[in-house]
């Protein structure tokens, strides 16, 4: 089980994003102190300081990383060496004035206040990281095997996260479902998709790191720009792209067709671009899906593609049998491999332990909320249909149960915290 630690006070800047338009962005960790460490960042950035050293080691962590799995122009070939990027030298800075600075721009939260005097006065927290960054170290540091159910709205993802996982995944065939109430055919648009990650992303914004589906990216690499951008501000920990084209449609339904290998290394350049130009350390993962139509081989090339481009993980969608996935994992380690399990899909099943033995670094079960929810909402309303009841009431699930997992105490914490006095007498 990964372990996060959470902020005790007032921060650090996780990740420096600088935007196309000059502005500094960071990942959202909460949205209060976000924004107070941000304007905190920017007067030293815009005044002539230089990054604080937090923000200096994640980037330099992002940089070592991208160097882990190679750059090179992305030449399509089957074996691409790549060489180490260089490191750049980015001037240090101290912290201190930052925390300082952020001390001042919140004194009118005496809980903060405090906190701030405590950053002040004791060492600076060299634990938190962003979300994004504690998927990207976590895979590049460890062997682990990162655990993803699917979640496909607001309360499937609370409901992971009272359980407890590694990371979670949003899914693009469950958000295309609940968001818009149609099949996964390329029917989002980068506004649902990246609405739906923003919110699930900062129900825990500092902690499970959300892996989101990105589809094809949905468009040109302009597009793919702006997707990478919004994925970043939305505080997504990674996503997968893949080489479908734009009209695409479930990676475990028949009749896939891909772009060719220069449009979909294309969409790779873009994202891989992108994240650059923002300092974050987002996990790309290139997926594709071109087993159906291209082959085996084909998709291995346009994996070694994706990689030599800068991809950190690869996704070979919809393998046709054991054997297939077991050579995949060989092919590329240790480029780490993405399985996505789709119970009665086209691929056969693994278990966690057999994903982990085979050596595979995240899997994603894709239906693991939606398809249950579909069986026990159908369930509930059959049964009301034909009884005129719904059956809940010999669950004893209640209304509060539900609202607790949707972090109702932390609700009525904050309130009291503030000295209000909404839930005094209780809810
Ligand atoms: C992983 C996936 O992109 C998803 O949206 O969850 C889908 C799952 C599915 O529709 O079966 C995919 O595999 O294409």
């Amino acid at each position: 089980m990964m372990t996060t630690t959470s902020p005790t006070f007032l921060p650090l800047i996780p990740e420096m994003h600088h935007m196309d338009n000059g502005s500094h962005e960071s990942g959202p960790i909460d949205r209060v102190t976000l924004n107070l460490a941000v304007e905190s960042l920017s007067y030293h950035v815009t005044s002539g300081n230089s990054l604080g050293s937090e923000a200096q080691s994640l980037k330099t962590t992002s940089i070592e990383n991208e160097a882990s799995v190679g750059q090179s122009d992305g030449t399509y070939t089957k074996q691409n060496k790549t060489e180490p990027a260089p490191i750049e030298d980015t001037p240090t800075d101290s912290m201190s004035a930052l925390s300082v600075k952020t001390h001042h721009d919140t004194a009118s939260s005496p809980k903060v206040q405090k906190a701030s005097q405590d950053t002040v006065a004791t060492s600076l927290p060299t634990e938190f990281m962003s979300p994004a960054t504690n998927l990207k170290r976590r895979l590049v540091n460890t062997k682990d095997l990162i655990v993803c159910p699917g979640v496909y709205d607001g309360f499937s993802a609370r409901i992971a996260l009272s359980v407890g996982f590694d990371a979670l995944y949003m899914t693009g065939a469950g958000t295309t479902a609940s968001r818009l109430g149609q099949p996964d055919l390329g029917l989002a648009q980068l506004s649902d998709m990246r609405a739906h990650a923003d919110m699930i992303a900062n129900l825990d914004p500092a902690g499970t790191p959300l892996i989101a589906d990105m589809d094809t990216g949905y468009g040109g690499p302009n597009t793919i720009t702006l997707a990478v951008q919004q994925y970043i501000r939305a505080n997504v920990a990674g996503f997968h792209i893949e080489d479908q084209v734009l009209t695409k449609r479930c990676g475990h339904l028949s009749g896939k067709k891909v772009v060719s290998a220069d449009v979909y290394l294309s969409r790779i350049r873009a994202a891989k671009a992108a994240i650059d130009k923002a300092h974050s350390d987002i996990v790309l993962i290139a997926r594709t899906d071109a087993l159906q139509q291209l082959g085996y081989d084909e998709c291995v090339a346009r994996l070694h593609a994706a990689r030599a481009l800068g991809a950190d993980v690869g996704l070979l969608e919809g393998f046709k049998d054991k054997e297939q996935a077991a050579r995949a994992v060989k092919e590329f380690a240790p480029w780490p491999l993405l399985l996505n399990i789709v119970e009665n899909g086209h691929s056969p099943l693994f278990t966690v332990d057999e994903a982990r033995e085979m050596g595979f670094r995240i899997i994603i079960f894709s239906f693991a909320g939606l398809a249950p929810a579909y069986g026990a909402i159908k369930g509930a309303y059959d049964k009301l249909k034909r009884e005129g009841v719904t059956g809940i009431q010999g669950s004893g699930i209640t209304p509060k149960e539900i609202f607790d997992v949707c972090g109702l105490g932390e609700c009525m914490r904050v309130d009291e915290e503030a000295g209000g006095e909404d839930f005094k007498g209780g809810v």
